[in-house]
Parts: C-alpha cells; sequence; structure tokens
C-alpha cells in the first residue's frame, strides 16, 4: 500500500510541538491528526523574563499587572497555591517577598504578614525549595523581593546562583543604594537575574538618570514618601514623575505604592506606566481570610477586578 502525506503533514511531524501529531492507525489503514500537548510543554512552561515580557505587553497595547504577596503567610504551602492563583488570573509578573524582621519600608500589613510568617519558622531556603517546585508551573515570571540582609548572610554570588536555580528571573532590594549596588548588579547579570531598581519622588533627576540607566527588567517608581500600605488615592504627582522618567529611559516603569483598587489600577495605567504594582491590598486579602481556602478563593476574585481594570 502507498502512502502518500501530504506536504502540511510532514511540517507537523518535524514539529510535534506545533501542536498536532500524527497519528497512523495500520488496521483501518488511515492517518490522521490529533491535537497533542507535549509533556514537556505542560511541565516547564516557557517563562520569559522581566523586561521581555513588558516588550511582549506593549506590543499588545498591554499594562503589566504585578501582584506582591509575602513568602509564608499564613504558610508556603498557601503561598505556592496562591501564585497559582495569581498566575492563571493573568497576572504578568509575580513579586514574592521574603518576610524579615526589620521591614523598614513596610507599612502595617506587610510588617504584620511577616511577622506571622517568620513566626511560622519560615525562612529561605524554604521558601526556595518551594519556588523550585513551583516555577515551573506558572507562566509568569517571578522577581523576588528581599531586604539585604539575607543576601549578605549567604554572598551575594551564591546567592544569586541559588535563585537562579530555582527559576526566578528578577530581584527587587529596596535597602541597598544605588552606589551600593555593583556586586549585586554584577551578580545578577552573570546569574540572568533581572536586579530592579527603585526611584521615589525625592529622588533628584540627576539620581534618577543614573537609577534608571543600571536598572534592569523594570523601573520601580515609588509612587509616594513613606512605607506600603494601601491610601485612599494615589498621590498626583505620580503623572510628572512618570513624565520624567520616560524622558530618560525607554525602559518599562511600574509604579507601586498605595495603589489597592482597580480605579487606582485604572488611573496608573492612564497615566502611561508600564505596569501597575499591588502589595498590601493583596497581603490583607490574604491575612484578613477565615481560613487559606478563603483567603486564596478571595485573592482569585479580588485579582480578576484588579486585572479587568487594566488594558
Ligand atoms: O503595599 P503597596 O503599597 O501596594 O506597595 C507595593 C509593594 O507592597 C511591594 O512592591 C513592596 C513590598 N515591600 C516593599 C518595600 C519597598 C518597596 C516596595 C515594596
Amino acid at each position: 500500500m502507498a502512502i502518500t502525506l501530504k506536504s502540511s503533514c510532514f511540517l507537523q511531524l518535524k514539529k510535534p510541538e506545533a501542536g498536532f501529531q500524527v497519528c497512523f492507525s495500520s488496521k483501518r489503514a488511515t492517518i490522521s491528526l490529533k491535537r497533542y500537548t507535549p509533556v514537556a510543554a505542560i511541565r516547564t512552561m516557557e517563562t520569559v523574563g522581566l523586561s521581555a515580557t513588558f516588550t511582549k505587553l506593549k506590543k499588545e497595547g498591554k499594562v503589566a499587572f504585578i501582584p506582591y504577596i509575602t513568602a509564608g503567610d499564613p504558610d508556603l504551602s498557601t503561598t505556592a497555591e496562591a501564585l497559582k492563583v495569581l498566575d492563571s488570573c493573568g497576572s504578568d509578573i509575580i513579586e514574592l517577598g521574603v518576610p524579615y524582621s526589620d521591614p523598614l519600608a513596610d507599612g502595617p500589613v506587610i510588617q504584620a504578614a511577616a511577622t506571622r510568617s517568620l513566626a511560622k519558622g519560615t525562612n529561605l531556603n524554604e521558601i526556595l525549595s518551594m519556588l523550585k517546585e513551583v516555577v515551573p508551573q506558572l507562566s509568569c515570571p517571578i522577581a523576588l523581593f528581599t531586604y539585604y540582609n539575607p543576601i549578605l548572610k549567604r554572598g551575594t554570588e551564591k546567592f544569586m546562583s541559588t535563585i537562579r536555580e530555582t527559576g526566578v528571573h528578577g530581584l527587587v532590594v529596596p535597602d541597598v543604594p544605588l552606589e551600593e549596588t555593583e556586586t549585586l548588579r554584577t551578580e545578577a547579570k552573570k546569574n540572568g537575574i533581572e536586579l530592579v531598581l527603585l526611584t521615589t519622588p525625592t529622588t533628584p533627576t540627576i539620581r534618577m538618570k543614573a537609577i534608571v540607566d543600571a536598572a534592569e527588567g523594570f523601573v520601580y517608581l515609588v509612587s509616594s514618601v513613606g512605607v506600603t500600605g494601601a491610601r485612599a488615592s494615589v498621590s498626583a504627582s505620580v503623572p510628572s514623575l512618570l513624565q520624567e522618567i520616560k524622558e530618560a529611559t525607554t525602559k518599562p516603569v511600574a509604579v507601586g505604592f498605595g495603589i489597592s483598587n482597580p480605579e487606582h489600577v485604572k488611573q496608573v495605567a492612564g497615566w502611561g506606566a508600564d505596569g501597575v504594582i499591588v502589595g498590601s491590598a493583596m497581603v490583607k486579602v490574604l491575612g484578613d481570610a477565615k481560613s487559606p481556602q478563603e483567603g486564596l478563593k478571595e485573592l482569585e476574585a479580588f485579582t480578576r477586578t484588579l486585572k479587568a481594570a487594566l488594558p
């Protein structure tokens, strides 16, 4: 029996990852195409880094939604589930906070979450092994947030290579001034980790320019002075701050601090931000819930309303 395959079938045969599998049935002497999802594609979804995520979104005319949660609050297995929930609700990047005993830039909500998490005994090693398991199941990249102390304790080199092994793409370290980021930047680069740098309303223009030059992944614009936490409205100085940064760089800019509801999210996107970061409001949903399961459900609903406010 002679079997003639159409050229398109050959293409599919050569590229099984394209989504079809050629099935031969010797009994019926037929050849058919079946939808096919390669196992490798399920186990390790192709996740791009932070700046690549922004590039992709920009092409689609979209603004990144970036939720922040504290690892280990209420416990690490709930954090693992929360990461999956945030991912499946369309988060574009997730900022995962390492709890720290002296979180000087954090307001009461994130401070309390860190205290609860540490009281449960959460430590960096456990967070990293949780990430190693969960990251391959996510389609969006993770930016790890940590104060400098845990990095110092491990040694920058070791810290960066360890987080790279977990599949983390980015890093935010709020308490290291630009002048002291050199080693961090070198080691991050060596390991393909994008080091996000922050600029605030009180950063002088000349310094802001140096920060945006050195930033990787995206520039984090802190919307207002003070500590993290929900506020009634987003600072009115954000549009001019954004404009100033945009004049200095083509790198993506995400705004955070005090953004806590769909109206805020919409407003900041309308001002031209490339990304919107929501922290305390997410952390509060998980922290106030009656049970971890309830918390995850509420987190899902809340994430959907925030995401829906974005183009
Ligand atoms: O909590 P808010 O106000 O939504 O802010 C973002 C945020 O939580 C997160 O990016 C963050 C948590 N802790 C920080 C400390 C410094 C800078 C940023 C952060």
